[in-house]
């Protein structure tokens, strides 16, 4: 997927909360239709989807969560986001209920108010069932790791004493978290396990608007990496039967899930002494992601991007990659449908606006040495694709040449020859080159190997490609010679009909 990829934007209008309902608030400040949410004085604006209620499974089933599932195992990275001020839902949208208030009898969240990451989580591996069992020589491997971003601070919430973890750059991955535990996950219970242990341990605080508000900023991240083994071998091109052709191409998706702390007025959560300090790092840290957003948002589509303060704080240089970057990303905002919560919903429903305009260039993530066995192997393909149209035209010069039409035509006749198609001979040689080199060099001499049979190809490519546009050529001009033949014929047709006409008229005549 080299073309930019739009932001997926979803937005979640929660029903009236107790608070809500007991001050008598009206639920009209907020409504969805359709895909359209109208605030109150009628002002719409339409997402990619909009839902109102409590049904958690429609969130997943009707938004692109398979797809963005389907893409990790490919090995995209994909991103989603809950954004939404205090108490509007994001976690409830994200995990599900507070934790261990809807439980069923073996002490688990009950499955209908399940939030997208354990469905998530279960979806996954469905999936990467069905695909290992349908699919000879693939396989997968998961792993996961899950931490807060509280008071501009790390921390791992799968080992609680690690915090103010130290956040690295990479040329190739970007920013990343240095130490944080990475758990192997095998089944689907051992990744679901991850996640009930990291939310367990996110920091929670109560104030007026939400008892159980998240402080922290929370990112769990599912690595997928995929093998599969790929046979470059290709008979047509005399590599057939060489050792070490069979190739395993390694691909790195990444699902990020991201549960941003809500943004709040002190003035209506009330919060005092520490939540006031973790309201300002909240707010805060919200305001460096807003200036992202819009800074990106005002790129659109021309690309042409000014400055970003991704490095302004922590949670942008972590989201760095999901916005405006390589990943996929799909972004909920959350909202109370309260009249009283009016303005809040209106700032998220802007900031969610201006998300839609962000443009990605999602890519797949290999290893290098994938990416150069995988671009071979298209080469390959390409080439196999210009040898049939190659083929072709051959075939439909000889017809037009055959059709007789165009004899005494001779300018064309010497083009039409067929060439044999460029190749083996010269694989053969490419591969003798790499037999003198000694066993215990194998892994350079198959390095070499590589390298030859690109070269081989991608020669093979450029004679084709030359070839086919010569007889791409010839055939436009032997199809322009034979139109023009041809009107020649139908003219000549005309006059003799015209002639004939004219005697049997003069027989006519002369009778009479
Ligand atoms: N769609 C919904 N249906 C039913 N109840 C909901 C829904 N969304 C949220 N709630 C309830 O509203 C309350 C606040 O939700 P939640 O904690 O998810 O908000 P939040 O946006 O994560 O807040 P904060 O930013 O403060 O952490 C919870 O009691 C939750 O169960």
């Amino acid at each position: 997927m080299a073309s930019g990829s739009g932001i997926t934007v979803v937005v979640r209008v929660r029903p009236l909360n107790e608070m809500e309902n007991s001050r008598g608030d009206s639920a009209d400040g907020v409504r969805c239709m359709g895909d359209r949410v109208v605030l109150a004085g009628q002002r719409q604006l339409t997402f990619d989807a909009a839902f109102g209620g409590p049904d958690q499974a429609q969130v997943f089933e009707r938004t692109e969560m398979r797809a963005l599932l389907d893409a990790s195992l490919q090995g995209f990275a994909a991103t989603v986001f809950a954004y939404g001020q205090t108490g509007s839902g994001k976690t409830y949208t994200m995990s599900g209920p507070e934790y261990g208030t809807e439980l069923d009898a073996s002490g688990a969240i009950t499955s209908a108010s399940e939030g997208i990451i354990p469905r998530a989580v279960r979806h996954l591996f469905a999936m990467l069932d069905s695909y290992t069992a349908s699919r000879s020589g693939v396989s997968y491997a998961i792993s996961a790791s899950y931490l807060e971003i509280y008071n501009e601070q790390i921390n791992d919430l799968l080992n609680t004493s690690s915090t103010g973890l130290p956040m690295r750059w990479h040329a190739a991955q970007g920013f990343f978290v240095e130490g944080l535990v990475v758990v192997d996950c095998e089944t689907v219970d051992e990744l679901m396990l991850v996640f009930q242990e990291g939310t367990k341990n996110r920091k929670v605080g109560s104030h007026l608007l939400n008892k159980d508000s998240s402080r922290s900023h929370s990112i769990m991240q599912v690595q997928v990496t995929s093998r599969e083994l790929v046979a470059l071998d290709d008979p047509a091109a005399g590599l057939a039967g060489a050792p070490g052709n069979d190739h395993t191409v390694e691909t790195h998706g990444r699902l990020s899930f991201v549960d941003l702390a809500g943004s709040e007025r002190l003035d209506q959560s009330g919060s005092i002494g520490r939540g006031a300090r973790e309201t300002a790092h909240i707010n805060s840290s919200l305001l460096v992601l807003g200036k992202v957003i819009s800074a990106l948002s005002a790129a659109g589509e021309s690309g042409r991007v000014g400055h970003v303060p991704y490095r302004d704080s922590k949670l942008t240089k972590l989201l760095a990659d999901s916005l405006g970057g390589s990943s996929l990303a799909m972004m909920i905002g959350c909202v109370s449908p309260s009249s009283a919560a009016l303005d809040e919903s209106h700032n998220t429903l802007q900031y969610l606006s201006a998300a839609k305009r962000i443009q990605n260039r999602p890519v797949v993530q290999m290893s290098q040495a994938s990416s150069m066995a995988a671009s071979l192997k298209s080469l390959r393909d390409e080439v196999q694709g210009l040898r049939m149209q190659n083929m072709a035209l051959h075939q439909q010069l000889s017809s037009i040449s055959a059709s007789g039409l165009l004899q005494g035509h001779g300018a064309m006749s010497g083009r039409s020859t067929p060439q044999q198609p460029f190749g083996a001979g010269s694989a053969q040689a490419g591969m003798q080159r790499t037999q003198s080199v000694p066993e215990h060099r194998y892994e350079e001499a198959r390095q070499q190997r590589e390298q030859v049979a690109a070269e081989h190809v991608a020669a093979e490519l450029a004679h084709l490609r030359r070839q086919n546009a010569h007889m791409q050529m010839a055939n436009n001009l032997l199809q322009r010679s034979y139109n023009e033949v041809k009107r020649e014929n139908d003219a000549l047709h005309d006059k003799l009909e015209r002639l004939e006409r004219v005697f049997v008229d003069k027989d006519h005549d002369d009778v009479l």
